[in-house]
C-alpha cells in the first residue's frame, strides 16, 4: 500500500497528448485502493485498446483477489468515519465531486470515446448523465427517513431507522463506463456506505478518472476504491468476502446468476441489472414520425450496445410499410465512423466478437426469410465497424427474437392486433424495458399494464434519467437504480422497541 505514486507510463502520456486533454492528470494507469494509486502485486498489466483504431492506448494493473481483499479491508476501515458524518456533510463532498465531473466533461468524454468507441456527443451526454446520479443522491441521502409505528402497548414505542448496509461492491460494464459506476456509487456514498468498484477491463480509464476527481473532491481514503483486472478473481473475492454486505452488478444474465450463486454463502444483498430483449411496438394509431425518431434513438444509441435498446420492433399491419420506409430514411442518415470524428453518430462495436454476433443474427434471420432493407454487413471502414441495419419480415423463430443482438440491427416484426402485440412482446424470459407508440388513451393504459417489464416508454424511445427507477423483472434482474428507490438498496431497516416508559 506504500507504493510510491508514479507517473503514468509513456504510452498513456502520449494518449493524453493525442486526446488533447486539458487535464492529463485524469488519465491514470494505476488502480486506486484505500486512497493510494497502486500497481498489481505481481506487476502484471492488461492492454486497453481503442475499438475504433485497434491501437493500444495504455495498460492497467491486472489485479486479483489479494488486491480486492485489500480494497475491501480499506473500505471496512473507512466505514465508521463515513457513516458518522451527517448526510449534509457527505452531500457537500458529493456535490464537489459532481461539479468537478461536469467541469471535466470534455476531457472525460474524450477518454470515454477513446476506450469505448461511442461518438463524442454520446460521451458528453453520458458524462452529464453519470454526474447527475452523484448530484441526485447527494440530495437524496438527506431524505433517508425512518418511521414511527403506533405501538402495541401503552408503555412502549416503536421507531424504525435506516442505516447504511456496510461495505458495497460494484461490478460495472463497458457500454456505459461512467454512468453505470455513478448510478451505484452515488447511492452508496449518500447512504453512508464505502464502495469498491471493479470497472470493465475494456473501459477502465473513465473509472480511474472518476477516482482522480473523487480524491480531489475530498472523498476520504477507502470510501471509494477502483480495482482493475480480470473479472473472475476480483468477482470471486467480492462475492465471497464476508465484509462485503452488498453487491451491485450490471451485465449479462448468465454472469448475474453466477454472482448470485457465489454470493449465497455470505448472503449478500444484491442488485442485478441484467440483459433485456426490449420490444418496441408501433400501433396503427401511432404518430409515425415520433415513432421513427424514438426507434432510432432507442435502437441505435451507443451503436445498439445498451441493455434497454429496442431489440424487436413490432409494427402493426396497417402502418408496416410506411413505418419501414420512414425508418429506412432515418437509418440512412446515420454516420458511421471513429466516435472522435465530427458528425459521426455511430461508433464501432466494442470488439470482433460483437461484430460476429451481429453477423450471426443477420445470417440466421435472412436464412429464415428476413429481407435486408439497409446495411446488413460489416462497414467498409473495416475493424469493428458495422453498418446500421434494418431487417424486414422478422419472425419469432429467429435468434434475434430471443437474444439481445447488442448491435445496430433493427428487425421489424409484423402483428395484427393489440392482443398479438402484447403476446409477442411478453414472449421472452427478459423484462427490462419496453416501448410502444399509440395515441389511444384506452390502449395506452391497457398495454402499459399488460407489458411484463420494469420500465415502459410510452411514445418515448429514451427512458433513462436519474430521477426514475431503472431496473427489470423476470430474468432482467433485481433491484432498482436511480430515484428515491435506488438508495434503498444501500440501506437496512432497523426496528427499535423502546420500553420502560412507565413513570
Ligand atoms: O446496458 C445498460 C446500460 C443502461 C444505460 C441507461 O441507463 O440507459
Amino acid at each position: 500500500m506504500d507504493t510510491p505514486v508514479r507517473a503514468p507510463h509513456g504510452l498513456l502520456i502520449r494518449t493524453a497528448q493525442a486526446l488533447g486533454l486539458k487535464d492529463p492528470g485524469l488519465l491514470r494507469d494505476q488502480a486506486y485502493i484505500g486512497g493510494s494509486w497502486v500497481d498489481a502485486d505481481e506487476g502484471g498489466t492488461i492492454d486497453v485498446d481503442n475499438p475504433a483504431t485497434g491501437e493500444v492506448i495504455g495498460t492497467i494493473p491486472a489485479m486479483g483477489a489479494a488486491e480486492t481483499a485489500l480494497a475491501i479491508k480499506a473500505a471496512n476501515a473507512a466505514w465508521a468515519g463515513w457513516r458518522a458524518r451527517t448526510a449534509k456533510d457527505r452531500a457537500a463532498v458529493m456535490r464537489r465531486w459532481f461539479e468537478m465531473i461536469m467541469a471535466a466533461q470534455e476531457d472525460l468524454a474524450r477518454i470515454m470515446t477513446a476506450e469505448q468507441g461511442k461518438s463524442l456527443a454520446e460521451s458528453r451526454g453520458e458524462v452529464a448523465y453519470g454526474a447527475s446520479f452523484i448530484e441526485w443522491f447527494a440530495e437524496e441521502g438527506k431524505r433517508a427517513y425512518g418511521d414511527t409505528i403506533p405501538s402495541f402497548a401503552g408503555d412502549k414505542r416503536i421507531v424504525v431507522v435506516k442505516e447504511p448496509i456496510g461495505v458495497a461492491a460494484a461490478i460495472t460494464p463497458w457500454n456505459f463506463p461512467i454512468a453505470m459506476i455513478t448510478r451505484k456509487v452515488g447511492p452508496a456514498l449518500a447512504a453512508g456506505c464505502p464502495i469498491v468498484v471493479r470497472p470493465s477491463e475494456v473501459t477502465p480509464y473513465s473509472a480511474l478518472a472518476l477516482a482522480v476527481l473523487a480524491e480531489r473532491a475530498g472523498v476520504p481514503p477507502g470510501v471509494l476504491s477502483v480495482v482493475t483486472g480480470h473479472p473472475k478473481p476480483i468477482g470471486g473475492e467480492m462475492t465471497s468476502n464476508p465484509l462485503v454486505r452488498k453487491l451491485s452488478f450490471t451485465g449479462s444474465t448468465p454472469v448475474g446468476k453466477l454472482l448470485m450463486k457465489q454470493s449465497a454463502d455470505t448472503l449478500k444483498k444484491l442488485s442485478l441489472e441484467l440483459g433485456g430483449n426490449a420490444p418496441f411496438i408501433v400501433f396503427d394509431d401511432a404518430d409515425l414520425d415520433a415513432a421513427v425518431e424514438g426507434a432510432v434513438a432507442s435502437k441505435y444509441r451507443n451503436a445498439g450496445q445498451t441493455c434497454v435498446c429496442a431489440n424487436r420492433i413490432l409494427v402493426q399491419d396497417g402502418v408496416y410499410e410506411a413505418f419501414a420506409a420512414r425508418l429506412a430514411e432515418a437509418v440512412g442518415r446515420l454516420r458511421v465512423g471513429n466516435g472522435a470524428d465530427k458528425d459521426v453518430t455511430t461508433g464501432p462495436l466494442i470488439n470482433a466478437a460483437a461484430v460476429e454476433k451481429a453477423e450471426r443474427h443477420i445470417a440466421d434471420a435472412v436464412a429464415k426469410g428476413a429481407r435486408v432493407a439497409m446495411g446488413g454487413r460489416r462497414h467498409a471502414l473495416g475493424g469493428n465497424f458495422f453498418e446500421p441495419t434494418l431487417l424486414l419480415d422478422a419472425t419469432p423463430d429467429m435468434i434475434l427474437a430471443r437474444e439481445e443482438t447488442f448491435g445496430p440491427v433493427a428487425p421489424l416484426f409484423r402483428f395484427k392486433d393489440e392482443a398479438e402485440a402484447i403476446r409477442m412482446a411478453n414472449d421472452t424470459e427478459f423484462g427490462l424495458a419496453a416501448y410502444f407508440y399509440s395515441r389511444d388513451i384506452g390502449r395506452i393504459w391497457r398495454v402499459a399494464e399488460a407489458l411484463e417489464y420494469g420500465m415502459v416508454g410510452i411514445n418515448e424511445g429514451i427512458i433513462s434519467t436519474e430521477v426514475a427507477p431503472f431496473g427489470g423483472v423476470k430474468q432482467s434482474g433485481l433491484g432498482r437504480e436511480g430515484s428515491k428507490y435506488g438508495i434503498e438498496d444501500y440501506l437496512v431497516v432497523k426496528y427499535l422497541l423502546m420500553g420502560g416508559l412507565k413513570a
